[in-house]
């Protein structure tokens, strides 16, 4: 049960990070649905079916500090108090090779993509880290979780993946010294590097070709069920020894180039 889990889920409006937002909700813990303000109905319809006694939605581009120190502020201004859980899921995903036909890879593409990503994400365990350190700690001397999400492309990147390879290898690497950094505050880190989930960024491709890409993976041949993202989160949080790693969720899939 998460009856002590109140949490902000950046990108959670949609996908992986709405299925984590579910799952908190129906296990009895509260959400901060953070997202682009271009993403408000449905986040209010998130909050239409969960109820708005238990999410609430702090529009919120993760790369401005503003933003972010507004979505926590909020849950303290609910009468919550200060978050207990952060969960990134916030991120953007693009194609495009170094050296490609029409010349090389945009700086800025890439810069944004590590902007939204990377930085993003660190903007979040940063200042969440800090409300976190005001709490009381439990009886194993810890205050909160923060969950970031990368991809198995920080392992295997494909052809047309470098910045979106960089954005998420670079999340991996923060995470371990992260976790040693907010040790002394009792503040777990953990990372989740999911394979192939079928949400709206792959929902977007061809049928035929989502079909395609579930047989390529071992065992189950599918693509993965946002609620098993939602599960593994529940896990972490619940886990207090989960701590500074990273936990791959791909069925046993390795992208090939
Ligand atoms: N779906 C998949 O198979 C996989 C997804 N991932 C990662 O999981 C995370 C979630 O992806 P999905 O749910 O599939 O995508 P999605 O596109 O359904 O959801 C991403 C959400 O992030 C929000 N977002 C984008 N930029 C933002 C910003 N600057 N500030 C705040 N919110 C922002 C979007 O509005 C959207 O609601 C992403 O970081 C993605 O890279 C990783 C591996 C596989
Ligand atoms: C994000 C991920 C890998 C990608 O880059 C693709 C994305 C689905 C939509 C795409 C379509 C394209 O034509 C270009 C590539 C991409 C942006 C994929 C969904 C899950 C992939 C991932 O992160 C795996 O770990």
């Amino acid at each position: 049960m998460l009856s002590k889990t109140v949490s902000l889920v950046t990108g959670s409006a949609s996908g992986l990070g709405r299925a984590t937002v579910e799952r908190i909700v129906s296990s009895g813990g509260k959400a901060i649905i953070c997202d682009l303000p271009s993403q408000s109905s449905l986040a209010d319809s998130i909050i239409d079916s969960l109820g708005s006694d238990n999410v609430k939605f702090s529009p919120c581009d993760v790369t401005q500090s503003s933003d972010v120190t507004a979505a926590l502020d909020l849950s303290e201004n609910s009468g919550w108090g200060p978050v207990n859980c952060a969960v990134s899921c916030a991120g953007i995903a693009t194609a495009s090779k170094t050296l490609g036909r029409k010349g090389p890879h945009s700086l800025e593409m890439f810069s944004n993509v590590l902007a939204v990503n990377t930085v993003g994400t660190f903007n979040v365990i940063r200042l969440a880290s800090e409300r976190m350190s005001t709490l009381d700690p439990d009886d194993n001397g810890q205050r909160g979780v923060i969950i970031n999400t990368a991809s198995i492309a920080a392992y295997d990147g494909q052809v047309g993946q470098a910045a979106y390879a960089a954005s998420k290898g670079a999340i991996v690497g923060l995470t371990l010294p992260c976790a040693r950094d907010l040790s002394g505050v009792g503040v777990r880190v953990m990372t989740i590097a999911p394979g192939l989930f079928l949400t709206p960024l792959l929902a977007g491709l061809p049928e035929k070709v989502q079909e395609e890409m579930g047989k390529q993976i071992p065992c189950p041949r599918r693509l993965g069920d946002p609620s098993e993202f939602g599960k593994l989160v529940e896990s972490i949080i619940e886990n207090p020894m989960l701590n500074g790693e990273v936990i791959r969720i791909d069925g046993g899939y390795r992208m090939p180039p």
